[in-house]
Parts: C-alpha cells; sequence; structure tokens
C-alpha cells in the first residue's frame, strides 16, 4: 500500500476535516452526482501541486476554497495532506511514512510543506519524479483525460512513455544542460564582442601609453635642466647679495660717526638762535604793538569818516521820508473811495440774490405740488385700473353665467315644449283662425251698425223688420262671439304656461335679463373708467412737461444764482484787498513818520561820537613814538648774534654735505639689495608656479652643478625640440591602459572559462541524449509489446498498434496509436467509438502499468462509456493489476464496484458538504466493517 490517507480541509465541497485511509488492492469510491467524489481526486492533483486552475476545474485558484452555502459561512484556508508508505524507498526520501501537504489562503498566500517542513513547490514535484505520479503522470486517470491522450497529437502523448521510462529527470536536465548551454553560448558571444571591443581599446592605449612614458622622461629632464639653469642664476645673485651687505655694513657706521658730529654742531646753533630768537620776539612784540597803533587810528579815521557820511545819509533818508508820507496820504484817499463803491456794489448783489432765490423757492414749490397732483392722479389710474380689471373680470364671470343660463333657457324650453306637446303650426293655425272670427265678427258688426243706421232712417213698420234682422243677426254675432270665446280657450290651452314661469321676477329669462343687464353696466362703467384714467393720463402729461418748463427754468435760475455768487465772491475778494491795502498804507505811512522821526535821533548821535574819536586820536601818536624808539634798539642786538650765527652754520653744511653722500651710498646698495631679494623671490616664486614645487627642496644640488649656464640652456632646448616632437599626448593613457589591461586579461579568463564550461554541457548534453535515448525505446519496446497483449484482451481479439512518428528522433518523435477491434478494419484512433476509445485508452494505461506500475492510480469514471462486456473485461484486467497495485476508481457501474475490496462513500448530508463513509467488505463481498451507514448511491448486486 502507498496512499495511506488523505485529510481534506475546506477544499472545495469539504467543508469539514474529513480523512479518507486508502487500503491495498482496488477502493471503489461511490456516491451520487456532484456529492464531491471528483473533488477528492482534484483535492489529490492539488496537493502533489497542479498549478492550472482549468485542470482543477476552478477559474481562480481561491475557487477550490469551500466557499459556503446557504447555512454555512465560506471558509478562508483549504488545506490537504496526503500521507504516503515509503517502506519500497519510491520516493527519494529514506523515510518509511512521507507527508505531504498543501494549504492555500483566501489571500492568496500557498505554503507547501513536506512532513511539516515548509518547503518549495519545486521540492514537491522533484520527490514524485519518474514515479508516475505527479502533475503531468499516468497515476492519475480521468474520462476527460484518456480522451485528451487519445485526441491529442502524437508528440503529446510522449509524457506517459517518457515518465514509465524514467526520463522526465533526464530530460529535465538536458532541458537544463541545453539550456545552460544556450546561456553560456550566449555569454561567449557577448564577452566575445566585448573583448573586441576592449582589444581596440587595448592596442590603441599601448601606444598612447609608450608614447606617455617617453614623454614623461624627457619632461623629467627638462625639469632637471630647467633647475639647474635656476640654481646657477641663483648663486649667482646669493654671492652678488652677499658682498653688497658687507659694504653697507661699512658705509653705515661712517654715516652715523657724522651724524653725531653734525648732532654737537646743531646743539650749539640751537642755543645761539633761542637768544636771536628772544630777540627777535621782543622785536616782534614790538612791530606789533605799532601796527596795533596804526591800525587803531586808521579804524578811528574811517569810523569817523564812516559816522560823517552816514549823517549826511539820514539828512537824505528824513528828506526823503516826509516826501513818501504825503504820497501815501493821497493814496490812502483814493483806496477809500474804492472801498466804499464796493461795499455798494456788494449790497446791489445781496438783494439780486435775494430775489432769485424767492423765484426758485416758488419754481420749486410749482414742481413739488405738480409732482404731487401727478401722485394723485397715478393712484386714480391705479384704483380705476384696477376696478376695470375687476369688472371685465365680473363682466367674463356675467358672460359664462350667460352662456349657461342661454343653454339652460334653450334646454328648458325645449324640453317644455316637449312636456306641453305645443306645435308652432298649430298655434299659427290657431291665431289665424281667430284672426279670421274676429275680422268676421267686425264685419258682422259693421254690417249691423249700418243695418241700424240705415233703420233709423226707414219708417216703423220696415224699422220693425230691420231691427228684427239686426235681432238675428246680433245673435249670429253672439255666436261668433262664443266661438271666439272658445277658439281662445284653446289657443290659451295651445300657448305653453311655461313661458309665464320664464317670464316670472325669479323666471329665467328674469334672471337672464338681469344678467344681460349687468354686463351692460360693467361695460358702461368700464367705458367711464377708461376715459378717466385717459383724462387723469393727458392731464400727468401736461403736468410732467409744465414740470420739465419749471426745471428748465430753476436751473436757469440756479445758474444765474451761482454766475452771482462767484461775483459777489470776487466784489468781496476786491474789496478786502483794498481794505488790506488801506491797512498797508497805513502802516506805510506810520512807517514813514517813524523813519524821519529815526533819522534825527541817528544825526545827533553820530556827531558825539565823531568828537570822542577825536580825543583817542591824540592819545595814540603819544604810545606811537615811544614804540619806534625801542625798535631800533632791539635791531642792532639782533645783527651782531647772526653774525656769529652764519660762521657756524658753513661748518654744519660742510659736514651735511659729507653726510649726504655716504647716505645716498648707503640707500644705492640698499636698492640694490632689495632688488637682488626681489630676483631671488622671484626665481623661487617663478619656479614654483612653473613646477609646483619648492626651489628650497634643490637647495643643496647648487653647489654639485658641473656644467656652466650657457651648455645646460642648450641641452634645455633640445630636449623641448623632441618634446614637442612628441605632439598630442595622452597623459592619463598609462592608467587607462593597466585598467583595460586588467580588463582585458579578466575578459580572456573569462572567454576560456566558457569554452570549457561549453564542452561540458555539450558533452552532458549528450550523454544525457543518449541515455534518455536508450531508455526510451527500451520502455516503448516493452509498452507496444504489451499494448498489443492488452488491446487483444481487453477487445477479446483484434489488434492494437504503436507507431513512433519519427524513428529517426526517438527524443522527439510522436506516437501513433492504430487500433483494429476485432473484425474491423485497422483504424486510426480518431475513428474509433467512444467505448472503444475508452478501452484503447485503458489498454495503454495497463501496458504501460505493466512496465512501469505507478504506486497507486486513481481511475475517475473511465468505465463510463463501456458496455457490459467490456466492463466485464476491465474490471477482469484491473481486479488482476490490483493484486500488485493500489486502485481508487470512482464509478457509477456496479461491476466495477464488485471488483473492489473496499467501497468509500460520498454524501451529501447537508447540502453542500461533502462527507466521506467507508465500508469494507470481505473478500466473499460481504460487509465487515462499517464506520458510517451506506451512503446513498452505493450500487449493490
Ligand atoms: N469551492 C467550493 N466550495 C463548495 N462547494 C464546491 C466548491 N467547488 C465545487 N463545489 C461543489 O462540488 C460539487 C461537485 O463535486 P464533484 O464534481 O466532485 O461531484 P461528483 O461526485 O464527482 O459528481 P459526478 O458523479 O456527477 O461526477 C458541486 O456541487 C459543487 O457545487
Amino acid at each position: 500500500m502507498f496512499l495511506k490517507s488523505i485529510q481534506i480541509f475546506g477544499f472545495k465541497s469539504f467543508a469539514d476535516r474529513s480523512v479518507i485511509e486508502f487500503r491495498d488492492g482496488i477502493s471503489a469510491l461511490l456516491g451520487p452526482n456532484g456529492c464531491g467524489k471528483s473533488n477528492v481526486v482534484d483535492s489529490i492533483k492539488w496537493v502533489l501541486g497542479e498549478q492550472s486552475t482549468k485542470t482543477l476545474r476552478a477559474e481562480k485558484m481561491e475557487d477550490v476554497i469551500f466557499n459556503g452555502t446557504e447555512n454555512r459561512k465560506a471558509l478562508n484556508v483549504a488545506e490537504v495532506t496526503l500521507t504516503l508508505s515509503n517502506d519500497d524507498g519510491v520516493l527519494p526520501i529514506e523515510i518509511p511514512e512521507i507527508e505531504v501537504k498543501r494549504r492555500l489562503h483566501r489571500s492568496g498566500e500557498s505554503e507547501y510543506f513536506i512532513n511539516s517542513a515548509p518547503v518549495k513547490l519545486r521540492e514537491v514535484r522533484e520527490l514524485f519524479f519518474d514515479t508516475g505520479i505527479g502533475k503531468s503522470s499516468y497515476s492519475i486517470m480521468e474520462q476527460g483525460k484518456i480522451d485528451q491522450i487519445l485526441s491529442n497529437k502524437p508528440e503529446e502523448r510522449r509524457y506517459i512513455f517518457e515518465e514509465a521510462a524514467g526520463i522526465t529527470k533526464y530530460k529535465l536536465k538536458g532541458a537544463e544542460a541545453e539550456r545552460k548551454l544556450q546561456r553560456t553560448e550566449e555569454n561567449m558571444r557577448q564577452v566575445e564582442g566585448i573583448l573586441r571591443e576592449v582589444k581596440r581599446s587595448y592596442d590603441t592605449l599601448k601606444v598612447q601609453s609608450e608614447k606617455t612614458f617617453s614623454y614623461r622622461d624627457l619632461k623629467e629632464r627638462i625639469f632637471d635642466l630647467e633647475l639647474d639653469i635656476q640654481l646657477l642664476k641663483l648663486k649667482g645673485i646669493l654671492d652678488d647679495q652677499h658682498q653688497k651687505e658687507e659694504k653697507l655694513k661699512e658705509k653705515s657706521q661712517k654715516r652715523d660717526e657724522l651724524r653725531s658730529a653734525i648732532d654737537t654742531i646743531n646743539n650749539l646753533l640751537e642755543e645761539n638762535l633761542d637768544q636771536v630768537n628772544s630777540m627777535e620776539s621782543s622785536l616782534i612784540e614790538a612791530q606789533k604793538k605799532l601796527y596795533g597803533i596804526d591800525i587803531e587810528k586808521s579804524n578811528r579815521e574811517s569810523r569817523r569818516q564812516i559816522l560823517t557820511e552816514r549823517s549826511s545819509e539820514l539828512e537824505q533818508q528824513a528828506k526823503t521820508a516826509v516826501e513818501r508820507q504825503s504820497s501815501i496820504r493821497e493814496k490812502i484817499a483814493s483806496t477809500g473811495e474804492g472801498i466804499s463803491a464796493r461795499e455798494a456794489s456788494l449790497a446791489e448783489f445781496d438783494k439780486r440774490i435775494g430775489e432769485i432765490e424767492e423765484h426758485i423757492a416758488s419754481f420749486t414749490r410749482n414742481i413739488e405740488s405738480a409732482n404731487g397732483r401727478i401722485g394723485e392722479n397715478e393712484k386714480h389710474i391705479a384704483q380705476n385700473e384696477k376696478t376695470v380689471l375687476s369688472l371685465e373680470r365680473q363682466r367674463e364671470d356675467l358672460q359664462v353665467k350667460l352662456r349657461e343660463i342661454t343653454d339652460d333657457i334653450v334646454t328648458q324650453l325645449d324640453s317644455k315644449l316637449k312636456e306641453t306637446g305645443y306645435s308652432r303650426q298649430e298655434r299659427a293655425d290657431m291665431e289665424e283662425e281667430i284672426l279670421n272670427t274676429i275680422e268676421s265678427l267686425s264685419i258682422q258688426l259693421k254690417g249691423k251698425q249700418s243695418l241700424v243706421e240705415d233703420a233709423l232712417k226707414l219708417d216703423e213698420s220696415e224699422k220693425q223688420k230691420t231691427l228684427s234682422l239686426v235681432r238675428d243677426a246680433f245673435e249670429a254675432t253672439g255666436l261668433a262671439t262664443k266661438k271666439l270665446s272658445e277658439l281662445f280657450t284653446r289657443y290659451r290651452s295651445a300657448v305653453p304656461s311655461f313661458i309665464d314661469e320664464f317670464l316670472a321676477p325669479e323666471g329665467i329669462i328674469t334672471i337672464k335679463r338681469e344678467i344681460d343687464r349687468n354686463i351692460e353696466e360693467a361695460g358702461t362703467e368700464m367705458t367711464r373708467r377708461r376715459e378717466e384714467i385717459a383724462a387723469l393720463r393727458e392731464e400727468n402729461k401736461n403736468l410732467s412737461s409744465k414740470i420739465e418748463e419749471y426745471r428748465r427754468t430753476l436751473e436757469e435760475l440756479r445758474i444765474s444764482r451761482a454766475q452771482m455768487d462767484t461775483q459777489k465772491e470776487a466784489m468781496k475778494e476786491s474789496l478786502a484787498g483794498l481794505k488790506r491795502e488801506l491797512n498797508d498804507l497805513e502802516k506805510q505811512l506810520a512807517a514813514a513818520e517813524a523813519e524821519a522821526q529815526r533819522c534825527k535821533l541817528n544825526i545827533e548821535e553820530n556827531s558825539a561820537k565823531i568828537k570822542a574819536l577825536d580825543r583817542e586820536r591824540v592819545e595814540l601818536d603819544q604810545q606811537e613814538a615811544k614804540l619806534k624808539k625801542e625798535l631800533t634798539n632791539l635791531e642792532a642786538g639782533i645783527n651782531d648774534r647772526n653774525k656769529e650765527l652764519l660762521k657756524k652754520e658753513d661748518n654744519l653744511k660742510q659736514q651735511m654735505d659729507q653726510l649726504g653722500k655716504i647716505q645716498s651710498q648707503v640707500e644705492q646698495l640698499q636698492v640694490n639689495l632689495a632688488g637682488l631679494n626681489a630676483e631671488v623671490r622671484n626665481i623661487y616664486d617663478n619656479f614654483r608656479d612653473r613646477h609646483s614645487r619648492d626651489l628650497n627642496e634643490y637647495d643643496s644640488r647648487m653647489f654639485e652643478i658641473r656644467e656652466d649656464a650657457k651648455d645646460l640652456r642648450d641641452k634645455l632646448s633640445k630636449a623641448k625640440e623632441e618634446l614637442k616632437a612628441l605632439g598630442q599626448v595622452n597623459l592619463m593613457a598609462p592608467e587607462e591602459f593597466s585598467e583595460v589591461k586588467e580588463r582585458y586579461d579578466f575578459l580572456n579568463g573569462q572567454l576560456d572559462d566558457l569554452y570549457k564550461a561549453r564542452e561540458d554541457l555539450t558533452r552532458i548534453t549528450k550523454q544525457i541524449r543518449v541515455e534518455s535515448t536508450e531508455l526510451f525505446l527500451d520502455t516503448y519496446e516493452k509498452i507496444k509489446k504489451n499494448f498489443h497483449s492488452m488491446f487483444r484482451r481487453l477487445f477479446g481479439g483484434g489488434r492494437g498498434e504503436l507507431q513512433l512518428t519519427e524513428p529517426n528522433e526517438v527524443l522527439t518523435s510522436g506516437i501513433e496509436i492504430y487500433a483494429q477491434p476485432p473484425g474491423k478494419k485497422l483504424e486510426n484512433i480518431s475513428l474509433l467509438s467512444g467505448g472503444e476509445r475508452s478501452l484503447t485508452a485503458v489498454g495503454l494505461l495497463f501496458a504501460t502499468y505493466m512496465v512501469k506500475p505507478s504506486p497507486f492510480c486513481i481511475l475517475d469514471e473511465i468505465d463510463a462509456a463501456l458496455d457490459e462486456s467490456n466492463v466485464g473485461r476491465f474490471v477482469n484486467v484491473l481486479m488482476e493489476f490490483g493484486n500488485k497495485s493500489q486502485f481508487i476508481v470512482i464509478t457509477h457501474n456496479k461491476k466495477t464496484v464488485a471488483g473492489a475490496k473496499t467501497l468509500l462513500g460520498v454524501t451529501m448530508e447537508e447540502s453542500g458538504v461533502s462527507k466521506i463513509i467507508a465500508v469494507r467488505l470481505a473478500d466473499d463481498g460481504n460487509v465487515v466493517e462499517e464506520e458510517v451507514d451506506e451512503p446513498d448511491g452505493v450500487p449493490t448486486e
């Protein structure tokens, strides 16, 4: 026994955790349609790693999770655990019992386990390689799959043979090796391409790098030569510098000695000068005082002159002020007149403005009253319009009523006339008869009257005769009257009395007349109101044009008032100007008077001041004579001292000349030294700028140079020419070359590895192909032979053939099946009947089993299309195989069930939820173990 049990939870219709314990031999899985038998097969395929939702009869993978029933909620996880016995070591793990589990969450998360350890799908698949079990194997055969085997292209049938030959693993390895080989060749092509590219750079950079090395050597030589030239130059300067410093030291000493001798002479000179200076200060002081007196004297003289001139000016000013007073007075008089005239004009303006204001007020009132009147008229118009509107509505209502009542009159008249049997013709006839009777009566009466009148003229006898005739005639008249009265009575009864009802005060015609009258009255009232509205509108139109006229006049009045205001303002301003002018003139007059007074006072003050100045002049003349005497004495003393000073200064000058010469020599030396220093600095700086190095570093080399400057310069120009001849140089070439070289060497190494790998892979692929071909051919030949005999057993005769479509390409060739049921021609399987096809496929399956039986086999209703005799043969063969291999058969066929040792029932006691029931049969076919009641749909014999 290989398949021990399966535990299903949440998978399709298995909502509850269900365990199916499998036994050796043939187990039949029974149950009514739709109870979940095929779901058990699906669960086995699923746990073995089936990924095709189509094969699992689902749209998407989540569809395999129990999705609920009317009474149960859907689950969120499906889990199937398959327990396999590995006592025979079929599976490549050395454990006697292996548990494979697959779990799927509704979120899409999927897990696989082998013996509770999480694994990848690949590991599950590898576990069943070449065992006949697994995704694409022959251990699970369904009705659909049998059809597939037979109707597939010959090449697609190969998997059964490959699985039986055990070359699936080889095939995978071969494919893997092929893939690797392809990848390797692809890599080789890529590496070769890259290498070609790199080689180009490699060659170019190699040449460039060699050139760069020559360049670098020359550069170094040039540097050394330039260094030596600079060092030689520096050495010459430094020697010169040393000599000049010595000379400077000597000259500086001499200069310092001269400076101290000059300082001594200077000190003596300073003492004599101090004495001369003090005498000169006294002289200057005396001169200053004398000068001061002179200034004082001239000051006073000029002040005296100024005062005299000022007095005459003041007299002239006083005269002018008096003249100005009289002219101002004249202007004041004329300005006063101007003011009075403007005040009169202002009064006139006020009067006229008052009048205009009154006009404006009266026009404004007129406009207001006209507007008021228009407002009232508008109100009347609105009222009248309202009334007209309501009258119109009334009239319309009345007209509606009139139409209604007219209709009523016609209807009532009609019915009354019908009721009373009134006939117009009869009435007309009767009226004619009455008129005829009245006429004949009046003719008779006229005849009687003329008879009576004639009788009155006759004699008595004739009279009596005539009167009796008249009496007879009156009798006839009485008859006519009676007839008339009868006629009238008849006429009255013929004329309908309802007319009176109609005409009565509450009668319908009276009401109609009332309505007619009301309509007419409403019309008259509306006309009156409309006329009134028109009159009011006309009045308002007149009033509006009047208002417009008033407004225009008002506007004109306002403009003239504004003009008047402007003129008045101008007049006011002119008046104010004149008043200001008057005020100014009055002030000017006062000022002129004050001016005249001030001039008089100033003239008096000036004459007093002139007298005081004359007195001070006498005193100053005396002081001047005294100071002039003091000055003569001081000038003589200073002259003597100056002669002594001149002698000392001559001596000093000689010393100074000498000092000047030495100082200039010192300075020249200092300048020279500074120049040399600058030269040295320049040499250092230039060197640093050109070579980015410090010349200090090479100081010691200065004393090792044996060549002279000329030789060095010749060599330098030669080296420079050589450098120029090199042309453009890639300075980074050596570094770039070393990088490219490294890459070039690496790629070469890689290419060698790839060549080796390709050789290995080609060898492996070839080996796999040879081994696979051998294995395949061996198995194919066996199955072919078995198929032939199995076909004959199942069909009870006939012939079954297998043929390679391309015998020279064993590893890709298709396998054609030919079948010849007994008594028929050898035919291609596509021409077989459904049952024949099933039986042929079963034959192929069993032929394969004979070569490589898979550890277990599930057959899902493959007997469905077989007839009784074929089922019999099928069951016989099945039972034979059942002794060696484990079979789980889903069937509805009683004969097949009878062949089973164990019965497994699937029911749906609860709608939509599958449940497992197991029944074990003894060898004699009796039930020996019953775990649950026999499920519905279990066929019994
Ligand atoms: N995810 C699911 N959740 C619940 N029930 C499901 C699910 N997927 C399928 N089913 C139910 O499983 C039943 C089909 O089961 P299955 O095909 O195994 O029946 P069967 O016993 O093989 O029938 P038959 O004898 O007709 O072949 C259907 O009733 C279907 O509704």
